[in-house]
């Protein structure tokens, strides 16, 4: 019996959320991938479901907007306010993704300059990385990729998701968004990233943003879990089928040629 509380039911993702541009996303696919729908029909999710949390880190500029994304989503509030995160602040979030429970961690982080090394100390084991820009800041958007840098030392750059965020899109005239869109589709395919625009203030895209968050990360936690357990079953029949010569037979024949 799971110790968790029942997730909220307007947390309940039963169909892949799809990408805000197909222009800049981390993948189009319409469906979740069908080895992750089969592996939750049968209930092979692994650790995921059980204990499984992913770890979600917000950076970028100061008073971009990050506590508020986190703030709408999360508690559905906004504060016209600007109050500086110091350090680093964090909030769960419980999903149920194809049936199966999954926990973000989400991670907001401060932008000033002088919280910077105390935040940055929390950025490792980032499954995925918000990059936060204000669509009204164009010197926000450039300095995305130094952020990404940053967060990117502590933590497999192969194995992160990546979202470029921008915010306050309410207080963009749609000519003015259009330019800046532009460009931040082009630095999120440079950097590989997934490209969302938001208002915390409206809650334009907030819901789907997140609930796109939570999908990818729990897609891709679910597949290196069926991957894990596959190699684990080939290591298996390896073992059970071998005996010690055979064992020492297959690691002489990977030595490099140097020796013989
Ligand atoms: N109009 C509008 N204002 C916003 C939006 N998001 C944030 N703000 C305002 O922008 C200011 C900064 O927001 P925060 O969320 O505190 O910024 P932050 O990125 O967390 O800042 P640091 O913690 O210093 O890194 C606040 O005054 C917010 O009310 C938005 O979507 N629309
Ligand atoms: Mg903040």
């Amino acid at each position: 019996m799971s110790v968790f509380p029942p997730v909220r039911r307007d947390r309940v993702i039963a169909q892949l959320p799809q990408c805000f541009s197909r222009d800049a996303a981390l993948h189009t696919k319409d469906e979740f991938n069908n080895k992750v729908r089969t592996a939750c029909q049968e209930q092979r999710t692994g650790t995921v479901g059980r204990f499984k949390i992913s770890k979600v880190i917000v950076v970028g500029d100061l008073a971009v907007g990050k506590t508020c994304l986190i703030n709408r989503f999360c508690k559905d509030a906004f504060d016209k306010n600007y109050k500086a995160t110091i350090g680093v602040d964090f909030e769960m979030e419980r999903f149920e993704v194809l049936g199966v429970p999954f926990s973000l961690q989400l991670w907001d982080t401060a932008g000033q300059e002088r919280f910077k090394c105390i935040a940055s100390t929390y950025y490792r084991g980032a499954q995925a990385v918000i990059i936060v820009f204000d669509v009204n800041d164009i010197a926000s958007l450039g300095h995305a990729r130094q952020w990404l840098e940053d967060a990117l030392k502590e933590n497999d750059p192969t194995s992160v998701q990546l979202f470029l965020v921008g915010t306050k899109k309410d207080l963009s005239s749609p000519a003015q968004y259009a330019r800046i869109e532009q460009d931040a589709i082009k630095l999120a395919q440079e950097i590989k990233a997934e490209y969302w625009a938001v208002s915390s203030l409206s809650g334009e895209n907030v819901k789907e943003f997140f609930f796109r968050v939570a999908s990818l990360a729990f897609e891709a936690n679910v597949l290196a879990e069926l991957e894990k357990s596959g190699s684990r079953q080939i290591g298996d029949v390896v073992r059970i089928n071998s005996n010690s010569n055979n064992v020492h037979a297959t690691s002489k024949k990977k030595q490099p040629n140097c020796c013989q």
